[in-house]
């Protein structure tokens, strides 16, 4: 199976999964300067305001806050989106101590952590999995974290983290609106990338804000007590640099909002 280490991480993902060769995959270095700046682009409007978020899942790769995506309660639309896209799961990537850990970066540079907000086209795609096989089926919300200051509204996730120590392991997670979450302003980057752990499928529209929240290390530390490995594993493995390399660009255009 895949993961992040030395015999199984992103340099040999491609053994099972080719795409991760393929013409549009993710995360990629963002050069601002290079961007272009496109004034069709409109802002991004989240409503979140009924979302119904469900459990939170150690899946042995990340922690996952999985939401109801029954109806149309929370989606996120506008920007460079043709359809308003449901909100289904988020999730993080980070570091190990000290180190950065975000996907994307920004000049070559990397923050703290990096949250991905996960939605899916359900004007097109009957579910979920028919979406995230499709050129436009998912939108992905990138938000970066920066070490600092306490997040006021991030306790309530690191505060439940030590009831999914272990891959495999779920708590119910009711009530969580991730609009909580979010820097003040909505400017953002975009470019048609990929998911980045296998399957790797080239099936996002990526729309990472250009402002980061702040959370502390001692709220980042939290992550990096869960572990990629089962409770009946006797190797445990802490779960930390869950995060994939920024992948070649390969001619593509990263458009900037105003
Ligand atoms: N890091 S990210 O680009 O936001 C990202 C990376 C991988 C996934 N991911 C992994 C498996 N799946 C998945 C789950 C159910 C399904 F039917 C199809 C999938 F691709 C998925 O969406 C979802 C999001
Ligand atoms: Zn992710």
């Amino acid at each position: 199976h895949w993961g992040y280490g030395k015999e199984d991480g992103p340099t040999l993902w491609h053994r099972n999964y080719p795409v991760a060769e393929g013409s549009r995959q993710s995360p990629i270095d963002i050069i601002p300067l290079q961007a272009v700046h496109d004034h069709s682009l409109g802002p991004i409007i989240l409503s979140y305001d009924h979302c119904t978020s469900i459990n939170i899942a150690n899946n042995g790769h990340s922690v996952v806050v999985e939401f109801d995506d029954s109806d149309d309660r929370s989606v996120i639309r506008g920007g460079p989106l043709d359809n308003p896209y449901r909100l289904k799961q988020f999730h993080f990537h980070w570091g190990g101590k000290g180190c950065h850990g975000s996907e994307h970066t920004v000049e070559g540079m990397s923050y703290a952590s990096e949250l991905h907000l996960v939605h899916w086209n359900a004007v097109k795609y009957k579910n979920f999995g028919e979406a995230a096989t499709a050129p436009d089926g998912l939108a992905v919300l990138g938000i970066f974290l920066e070490a600092g200051d306490d997040h006021r509204w991030l306790h309530v996730i690191t505060d439940a983290l030590y009831m999914v120590k272990y891959k495999g392991s779920l708590t119910d997670f009711k009530g969580f609106n991730p609009k909580c979450l979010l820097p003040s302003s909505l400017q953002y980057w975009t470019y048609l990338g990929s998911l980045t752990t296998p399957p790797l499928h080239e099936s996002v529209t990526w729309i990472i804000l250009k402002e980061s929240i702040t959370v502390s290390e001692k709220q980042l530390g939290k992550f990096r007590m869960l572990l990629f490995t089962g409770e009946e594993e006797d190797q445990r493995m802490r779960m930390e640099n869950n995060f994939r390399p920024p992948q070649p660009l390969k001619g593509r255009k990263v458009r900037s909002s105003n």
